[in-house]
């Protein structure tokens, strides 16, 4: 098949995902991520570059939001929300770092395949996405990607999905989000 092939073949898997979301839940998160203080978005690997995408977005909207694991992340407290987005639900950092913000009084939000997952029982939140694990287990879900790289685009996609939700929310437009764009690049 040529590559151009195989894109096609990409588009339609994604497109085949959005009918498997649940946009009440999707919503849920939208007005969590509006009421809260501080949010905070982990992710391991591929995973982690979808969730860094979905913090800077947050940033050019106003919203205080930091990425798990950076120099300059700050401190979560009571009552700020913990995203975390794992398609296996299994991954052992994140696990630990759900455990904590609990105990720390945060609310924590999985976005994940598996809802039955480590991960999954520990969230106050859950948004399950379509797509297989990435030993591609227990997969319910036809992909021709290799491991979970269908879930991690989904998951992209919907994260820019909620970006437009709270622009609409808020009245914003990417004029207004394009001032708060880094300018020493
Ligand atoms: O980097 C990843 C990998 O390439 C899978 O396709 C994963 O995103 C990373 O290992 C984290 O896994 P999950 O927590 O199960 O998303």
């Amino acid at each position: 098949m040529k590559t151009t092939q195989y894109l096609a073949e990409v588009v339609q898997e994604l497109s085949r995902t959005v009918d498997l979301i649940s946009d009440e839940e999707a919503e849920k998160l939208v007005n969590k991520i509006l009421e809260s203080k501080k949010i905070f978005v982990a992710g391991a690997g591929r995973s982690g570059f979808m969730g860094k995408s979905f913090v800077m977005r947050m940033m050019h909207m106003g919203i205080d939001a930091y990425v798990v694991g950076e120099t300059v992340t700050a401190n979560l407290e009571k009552g700020d929300l913990l995203i975390i987005g794992s398609g296996s639900g299994e991954t052992k950092t994140l696990v630990s770092i759900a455990e904590k913000a609990k105990s720390l009084g945060g609310t924590v939000a999985a976005v994940t395949i598996s809802p039955d997952s480590t991960i999954g029982k520990l969230a106050d939140i859950i948004i399950k996405l379509p797509g297989s694990p990435k030993d591609q287990s227990e997969s319910e879900y036809k992909t021709i990607q290799p491991m979970g790289s269908l879930f991690e685009q989904t998951m992209l996609l919907f994260y820019d999905a909620l970006i437009l939700r709270f622009m609409e929310k808020k009245g914003l437009d990417s004029t207004k989000m394009y001032g708060k764009h880094a300018n020493l690049e």
